[in-house]
């Protein structure tokens, strides 16, 4: 299957790599793909997140950025509900997944909303590559074994696209039927996100993906990063600033639990509006 080709419902039309969204101007209601207002959210009594609205944007890349605690993690993984297995956590405000562009709006912390379906559209990698200790064609092939029933030909081109599309295929072609564990850490964190495209997400949630890899393999993913966003709408959570301005075409900062100011990229890194933005990004604290 050719890797360029996109076998997901929905498929957006592709952007433009490198034409990042530099006008300033918040995504318009027909490019989110994600729309957040007032989100709160505890854990027991503390309150993690207040306040907060944002609109993420379709095909592109957003950077959350902000010091240890100021609740970048908790809304990433609201967002896919993840916190649903978090005891004492829970939210309130809107959280809406624009889904595509016929408008079918899903609600994403409705008790209603199949959590398990809803993951299947936002896929999520983890700080520390965590393949399971199968082989690497069994770690792809797991989240389509339980949604599709597909042939073993089938199965065999679905696992070829997602390592393609996650610039693995080349390096493990020959071994698809050893372990995973095997494989290097930023091999592992490709195959990672291999995974969670092969189930055919809209959108993917990236939380710290490179802070466990050396620069060269955080190199390739950052790589990776730019060319998924031509398919994928995605959301990285990262502590470098480099990074961030490198991958991500807008960037939301966050400071003590509230959204401070969000933009396009280069406008938070050069002009940004408010000070504390402003000393962030200039490593003044962090
Ligand atoms: N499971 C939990 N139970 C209780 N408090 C939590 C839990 N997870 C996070 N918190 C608290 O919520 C606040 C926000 O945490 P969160 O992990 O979202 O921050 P973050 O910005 O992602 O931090 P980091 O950059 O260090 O990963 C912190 O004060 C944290 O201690």
């Amino acid at each position: 299957m050719d890797p360029d080709s996109n076998p997901k419902p929905g498929a957006q039309p592709a952007a433009t790599p490198g034409q990042a969204n530099t006008d300033g101007a918040a995504a318009d209601a027909a490019s989110t793909c994600i729309e957040i207002g007032d989100f709160n959210a505890w854990y027991g009594d503390y309150q993690a997140i207040h306040q907060l609205s944002l609109s993420v944007p379709r095909n592109q890349v957003t950077a959350f950025i902000g010091p240890s605690g100021c609740g970048k993690s908790t809304l990433l993984k609201w967002i896919n509900r993840m916190n649903d297995i978090v005891p004492n956590a829970h939210a309130k405000g809107t959280l809406t997944l624009k889904e595509d562009e016929s408008g079918q709006e899903v609600d994403v912390l409705s008790p209603s909303t199949d959590a398990v379906a809803l993951r299947r559209r936002i896929g999520i990698v983890f700080q520390k590559p965590n393949p399971f200790p199968k082989t690497i064609y069994q770690n792809v092939a797991f989240g389509p074994r339980l949604h599709l029933n597909a042939s073993r030909g089938e199965m065999d081109e679905l696992v070829e696209w997602a390592l393609k599309k996650a610039a693995l295929w080349d390096e493990v072609k020959d071994r698809l039927h050893q372990s995973a564990l095997g494989l290097s850490g930023g091999q592992q964190q490709r195959l990672c996100i291999a995974r969670a495209i092969a189930i055919g997400p809209n959108i993917l949630l990236m939380d710290e993906p490179c802070s466990a890899l050396d620069p060269a393999s955080t190199s390739r993913v950052e790589d990776l990063i730019f060319e998924l966003r031509e398919q994928y709408s995605i959301v990285i959570v990262t502590h470098s600033m480099q990074q961030a301005s490198r991958v991500s075409d807008r960037t939301a900062f966050f400071y003590q639990g509230r959204l401070i100011e969000s933009g396009a990229t280069e406008q938070i890194f050069t002009m940004p509006r408010e000070q504390r933005t402003e000393d962030y990004v200039s490593g003044k604290f962090g």
